[in-house]
C-alpha cells in the first residue's frame, strides 16, 4: 500500500535506517552495503486456470546475505510490488539480527487475491511459483528459506516443500526449504501462532519495565488494558486471543477489510474469528457495534493499538488523530516514517515491527534446525527423559481422572501426545526467552543513550551493529 505524498514503503524503511546510522560510527561504504537490497528477482509465469492461461507476477528479493540462508515470508496479495518486497526483505535482515536468528533477509510475494481461486487452483499456482523460484536457488534449505506471510499459511508451505522435494529428490534436507509447514508435514508445533504469541510476549516484557510503561503514560500491567487490533488474520487473531484469554486485556475494537467492530466491554475474539471464517468478513456480526469506516477506529481511544494487517495504515493523514499511547507493530511497516515522527512528538511509544513480529522467524528458526537435525526438536538426554517420564505418567493420571472416557486414546498414543507437548513447551520457552532478551538489548540502548529517542532507533542500532560486525568479520 502506498500513500499519496509520502515516501514509499522502501524509502520509509531507509529513512528509519538513516535515523539510526547517523548515531553510529560506520564507514559510508559499509552503511550503503547494509542499506541496499542485494537483488530482486521478478517472474511472470503462466498457469492454465479454468481452461485459459493466466499470467501471474511474483517476486523474491534478497536484501542481505551476510548470513545464509536468507529468510523471509511469501505474501499473496494484489498490492505486491518490487518496492514492497524490498522493504520487507530489509526488515527481515534487521529482524533476524535483532533476535539473533542466523539468517540474512529476504521476502517474496505474488500479485494475487487468493480469495478468487479455488484450493486446487491455488495449489497449481503455488507449485509453479515454487518451481520458478527453486530452479534459481531462491528456495533452498541452504540459501533461501521462505515462510508464510499475508495470504499464505501452512497449506501453501506444505505445497512448496513438496514441490521442492520433487525437484530435488536426493536432497535429504529438503524439508528445511521452507518453514511454517504443518506439524504433520515436517513443521514444528507452535509455529502457526508464533508471531501472535511473540506479540504477547513482547507486550509482557514491555510491561515488566516501568520506565517504558511510564514513557507511554501508562501504568500497571496488561490486565484491563483496552486494545484495538487491526486485521484478525494469523498474527492479529492469535495476539488478540492470547492477550484477552491469558493476560486479561480487553479487546475493544477489531478492524477488518469490511469495517470494524467495537465494544467497550470487550469483544469475544474467538467468536468474531469464527464469524469471519463463516461469512468472509465481520459484516452482520450480531454481538457488537459495527463501524463502516474501519480505519477511523485506529483513531479511537485505547491503551494499546495493534496494527496487524497492512503497511502504511498510520500515515500523515491520520497520525495526528491517533490517540493510543502505545502502538505495537504486529504488521510490518504499519507506521510510515512521517507518521512515526508525529507520533513520537506526541509522546506515543511504538514497539517496532522488527522486534514486535519477530516471533514468526524465531520459531521458523527452530523448525529449520529441527528439519536439518532430522531429530525431534529438543530431544532430551536419557536422565532428563526418565525424569520427564514420571511427569508424563502423572499427567496421564490427571487426564484420565479429568477427562474419563472422552480421553479415548491408547496409552501409547497418550505418551506420544505428551512427548509432542515437549516440543510445544520448548518452542514457547525458546520464543519467550528470545523476545525477552531482544527487548532487553533494545531497552538498554533506549534508556542509556541520550541521543536515542525511541525503541525503533534502539532496535536499528542493535541490529545494524550486528550486521556490520558480521560483514567486518567475514569480509564482503
Ligand atoms: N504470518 C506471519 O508469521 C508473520 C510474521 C511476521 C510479520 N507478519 C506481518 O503481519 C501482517 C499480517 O500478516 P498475517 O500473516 O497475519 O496475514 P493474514 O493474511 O493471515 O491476515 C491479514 C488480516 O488482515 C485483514 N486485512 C487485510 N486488509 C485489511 C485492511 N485494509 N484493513 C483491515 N484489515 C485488513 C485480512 O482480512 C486478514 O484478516 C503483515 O504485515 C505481515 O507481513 C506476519
Amino acid at each position: 500500500m502506498s500513500v499519496k505524498n509520502e515516501p514509499s514503503f522502501r524509502q520509509s524503511v531507509d529513512m528509519m535506517f538513516n535515523r539510526a546510522v547517523k548515531l553510529m560510527d560506520l564507514s559510508p561504504g559499509l552503511e550503503e552495503k547494509i542499506r541496499v537490497c542485494n537483488a530482486t528477482y521478478k517472474v511472470n509465469f503462466g498457469v492454465r486456470i479454468r481452461g485459459d492461461i493466466r499470467t501471474f507476477t511474483g517476486y523474491r528479493s534478497v536484501h542481505s546475505e551476510h548470513m545464509e540462508p536468507v529468510k523471509g515470508g511469501i505474501r499473496y496479495a494484489t498490492g505486491v510490488n518490487q518496492d514492497e518486497v524490498e522493504a520487507l526483505a530489509a526488515l527481515m535482515t534487521y529482524k533476524c539480527a535483532l533476535v539473533e536468528a542466523p539468517f540474512g533477509g529476504s521476502k517474496g510475494g505474488l500479485c494475487i487475491d487468493p480469495r478468487e481461486y479455488s484450493e486446487h487452483e491455488l495449489e497449481l499456482i503455488t507449485r509453479r511459483f515454487t518451481y520458478e523460484l527453486a530452479k534459481r536457488d531462491l528456495i533452498s534449505p541452504a540459501q533461501n528459506v521462505p515462510a508464510p506471510d499475508m495470504g499464505t499459511g501452512e497449506r501453501e508451505m506444505a505445497w512448496m516443500a513438496d514441490q521442492y522435494r520433487r525437484m530435488n529428490t536426493t536432497d535429504i534436507n529438503s524439508n528445511a526449504c521452507v518453514t511454517g509447514k504443518p506439524p504433520h508435514a515436517g513443521g514444528i508445533r507452535g509455529r502457526v501462532e508464533a508471531t501472535g504469541r511473540g506479540v504477547q510476549y513482547a507486550l509482557r516484557e514491555f510491561f515488566r519495565h516501568p520506565e517504558g510503561v511510564a514513557a507511554a503514560g501508562l501504568a500497571g500491567k496488561l490486565d484491563g488494558k483496552r486494545v484495538i487490533v487491526q486485521g484478525l488474520g494469523n498474527v492479529g487473531y492469535h495476539a488478540a486471543k492470547f492477550l484477552a484469554a491469558e493476560d486479561g486485556a480487553i479487546i475493544t475494537g477489531i478492524i477488518e477489510r469490511d469495517g470494524a467492530l467495537v465494544s467497550a466491554d470487550g469483544l469475544d475474539v474467538e467468536d468474531v474469528y469464527h464469524w469471519i471464517g463463516q461469512h468472509g468478513g465481520i459484516t452482520g456480526y450480531p454481538n457488537a457495534k459495527h463501524v463502516e469506516d474501519g480505519p477511523k477506529v485506529l483513531e479511537e481511544p485505547c491503551d494499546i493499538l495493534i496494527p496487524a494487517a497492512l503497511e502504511a495504515v498510520i500515515n500523515l493523514s491520520n497520525a495526528e488523530r491517533v490517540q493510543a499511547p502505545l502502538i505495537i507493530e504486529a504488521a510490518n511497516g504499519p507506521v510510515t516514517a512521517g507518521a512515526d515522527e508525529i507520533l513520537r512528538k506526541k509522546g506515543c511509544v511504538i514497539i517496532p515491527d522488527m522486534y514486535a513480529n519477530a516471533g514468526g522467524v524465531t520459531v521458523s528458526y527452530f523448525e529449520w534446525v529441527k528439519n536439518l537435525s532430522h531429530i525431534r526438536f529438543g530431544r532430551m538426554g536419557r536422565r532428563q527423559e526418565e525424569a520427564r517420564h514420571q511427569l508424563i505418567v502423572d499427567e496421564l493420571h490427571r487426564l484420565d481422572e479429568h477427562l474419563g472416557d472422552s480421553w479415548s486414546m491408547t496409552p501409547d498414543f497418550k505418551t506420544r501426545y505428551l512427548r509432542g507437548a515437549d516440543e510445544l513447551e520448548l518452542v514457547r520457552s525458546g520464543l519467550d526467552d528470545t523476545m525477552r532478551s531482544a527487548y532487553l538489548s533494545m531497552h538498554e540502548v533506549w534508556q542509556s543513550r541520550e541521543d536515542v529517542e525511541d525503541l525503533r532507533v534502539a532496535a536499528y542500532l542493535v541490529s545494524i551493529g550486528k550486521v556490520a560486525a558480521s560483514y567486518r568479520a567475514k569480509g564482503l
